[in-house]
């Protein structure tokens, strides 16, 4: 990942954390979002129970382990979830649940830790690594209701960022990004076979992929109707695979027709979605789309994300099996390190980043 300068003086940023605990009622000025900005909280269910509307369900095990019909259907199942969705949940898939556990353990472990532990660990300016708030520019713009952790899996690492506590925290780190790596590269085999494409065109074509983590903690928040949790964006990646811990509080809301729609937790499903990389590839047939997190007034939530990338030196253009005459090429060719460095200069904001790529 880039680095870009460190601004000078640094930005002072307020942890949200220690604002919880030392003042429970007030949000400083700099969290409460611009009024056409602020969710719209009446639209959250209370009841987690699924309707036909909800986000589709991907049985993992169907694609990998099924009778060919059953496969073949799933596939299709798949298509659609990413033609009209951009995301879906996966269940099945073969992820130990004991290391889901284990994984959302130690990222609490993480986050309860002292201020001070925490900050030895703390982000570096100009990336997604470390402990604190990503992509914050000037000291007046709208700070997101949310501590971050990230760390590069793969492949620059900043070995002074991975934490000594909690006691096994790299280990369960290691071993569950494995796992997620696996998954991904599963889920892209059958995201092409979905797209009439030969399974391993992605793999192929990525060369030394990039892996990602990032641990979201959001404390509750006296006005959650004033604030957001992680502010409108798309994701950079490839693929996405997001945990939102159990027995978490609804707050993944996608963008769908223009309305955010709620993600309601699944316990031991994960969560998956299109980035930035597949929607230039697919020449748009499969987007991104744009996603946030709201936050609960007496319950706090963790998310775990993981994100899968080409590798930076890939130059990125739309397959040729997605452009005809109707269907124009939608975006420019492009460095995949270069895309990176965009996102990494600019605050969270929707889609403008994929925007600023596209063919006039
Ligand atoms: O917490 C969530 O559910 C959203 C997290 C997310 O979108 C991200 O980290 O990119
Ligand atoms: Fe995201």
């Amino acid at each position: 990942m880039a680095t870009l300068p460190v601004s000078n003086p640094p930005i002072n940023i307020d942890d949200v954390q220690e604002l919880r605990k030392i003042n429970p009622n007030t949000i400083p000025e700099r969290f409460v979002q611009d009024v056409t900005e602020r969710p719209n909280l009446n639209g959250i269910p209370l009841s987690l129970s699924p309707s036909p509307d909800d986000m589709p369900i991907i049985d993992f095990s169907k694609l990998t382990k099924g009778n060919k019909e059953e496969t073949h259907e799933e596939i299709l199942k798949l298509s659609t979830a990413c033609e009209e969705w951009g995301f879906f949940q996966i269940i099945n898939h073969d992820i130990d649940l004991d290391l889901l556990e284990s994984i959302e353990k130690i990222t609490r472990g993480f986050f309860m830790l002292p201020l001070e532990e925490k900050q030895k660990y703390a982000l570096i300016p100009g990336t997604f690594q470390g402990y604190g708030q990503a992509l914050v520019f000037s000291e007046d713009q709208k700070l997101d209701w949310c501590n971050m952790f990230g760390l590069a899996i793969e492949t620059v690492r900043f070995p002074h960022l991975w934490p000594q506590r909690p006691a096994g925290f790299s280990e369960a780190v290691e071993e569950y990004s494995r796992e997620v790596k696996k998954l991904c590269q599963n889920m892209l085999k059958y995201i092409a076979l979905s797209l009439g494409l030969k399974g391993d065109v992605f793999e192929k074509m990525f060369g030394e992929t990039l892996q990602g983590i990032r641990m979201n903690y959001y404390p509750p928040c006296s006005r959650p109707d004033l604030v957001l949790g992680l502010s409108p964006h798309s994701d950079a990646s490839a693929i996405t695979v997001l945990q939102q811990a159990r027995g978490s509080p609804v707050g993944l809301e996608i963008l769908k027709d223009n309305t955010w729609l709620p993600v309601l937790p699944i316990p031991n499903a994960l969560v998956i979605n299109i980035g930035d990389t597949i929607e230039v590839l697919t020449n748009g047939r499969y987007q991104s789309v744009e996603h946030r997190a709201v936050v609960h007034q007496e319950k706090d939530r963790m998310s775990i994300v993981s994100f899968y990338a080409p590798s930076s030196e890939l130059e990125l253009s739309p397959m040729p099996e997605f452009v005809d005459e109707n269907n124009p090429c939608r975006f420019r060719s492009y460095n995949h390190g270069e895309y990176t460095v965009h996102v990494s200069e600019s605050r969270l904001q929707g889609k403008k980043t994929l925007n600023n790529f596209a063919r006039i």
